[in-house]
């Protein structure tokens, strides 16, 4: 897959614009960190990028086609929908088992039963949890059922993951596996990772490159490294070190 480029994105809600970026730029198989206080428009982002909001304006350039985002239409935006793996902040199961709710985007799909068998089975060990997909959805624990959401999107093999503070309520032990599983992901799928988190920690240990967002723009973007060791802007400076007022 070529690069993933946004251009000239508005979101506005009730006339009031929320997000605008100018541009962006995800390399293939890079992890992304999308970080920046409460509020900003981290899940605007990861949402009009999902094709899950119709911004006011603008332009992504994904899968070797430049789509209108602002005028485009269900029809049109489901076949590149369904490219993308989006995991939103609060994923819900439905009273089943684990394996169907694994199942179900490709049953949407029309996918055989063949192949859903085993496509579930690898969505299933890529996320460590093999041994639950005879198990109740309800029955998970907060970390695991997580990772359900994941091997959700990751059973139709997607181009790009969109994760939404996917470990936000999550203890350390299972923040560790998710980590260690979406580093798992980077390596043998052929896949670009965009994650917004508030943790910190994670954006560092995780991430290729981040991006800070700040009253609806992106003030800052560059190398994990750079990001954290030689913030630029005052704005980015103040985040870091908590002392931001928002
Ligand atoms: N459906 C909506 N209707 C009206 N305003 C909205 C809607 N969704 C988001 N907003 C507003 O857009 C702005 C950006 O919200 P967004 O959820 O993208 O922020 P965020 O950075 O993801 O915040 P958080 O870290 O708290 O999840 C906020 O001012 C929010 O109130």
């Amino acid at each position: 897959m070529n690069k993933l480029k946004l251009s000239d994105l508005e979101v506005a809600y009730r006339g009031k614009t929320v997000l605008r970026v100018d541009k962006a730029v995800f390399e293939h198989r890079k992890i992304y960190g999308i970080v920046g206080p409460s509020g900003s428009g981290k899940s605007t982002l990861l949402r009009a990028m999902t094709l899950l909001e119709q911004p006011a304006a603008g332009r992504m350039d994904v899968f070797g086609t430049v789509v209108d985002l602002s005028s485009l239409t269900h029809a049109k935006g489901l076949p590149l929908q369904r490219r993308i793996g989006y995991v939103p902040q609060k994923p819900t199961m439905f009273d089943s088992t684990v394996f169907d709710n694994v199942a179900l985007g490709l049953r949407y799909r029309g996918t055989d039963r063949t192949a859903i068998r085993s496509l579930v089975t690898e969505a299933l060990e890529l996320v460590e949890l093999g041994h639950t997909a005879k198990q109740r959805a309800h029955t998970l624990s907060g970390g695991e059922a997580q990772r359900i959401a994941l091997a959700r999107v990751l059973v139709y093999q997607p181009d790009l993951l969109f994760l939404d503070e996917p470990t936000a309520n999550l203890d350390p032990y299972h923040i560790a596996i998710f980590e260690r599983v979406l580093k798992a992901i980077q390596q043998t799928r052929d896949i670009t990772i965009l994650i917004v988190t508030h943790n910190l920690q994670q954006a560092r240990r995780l991430t290729d490159e981040c991006l800070f967002i700040h009253k609806g723009r992106i003030v800052e973007n560059g190398s994990t490294e750079a990001f954290f060791t030689r913030p630029k802007s005052p704005e980015l400076q103040d985040f870091l070190c908590g002392r931001m007022i928002y």
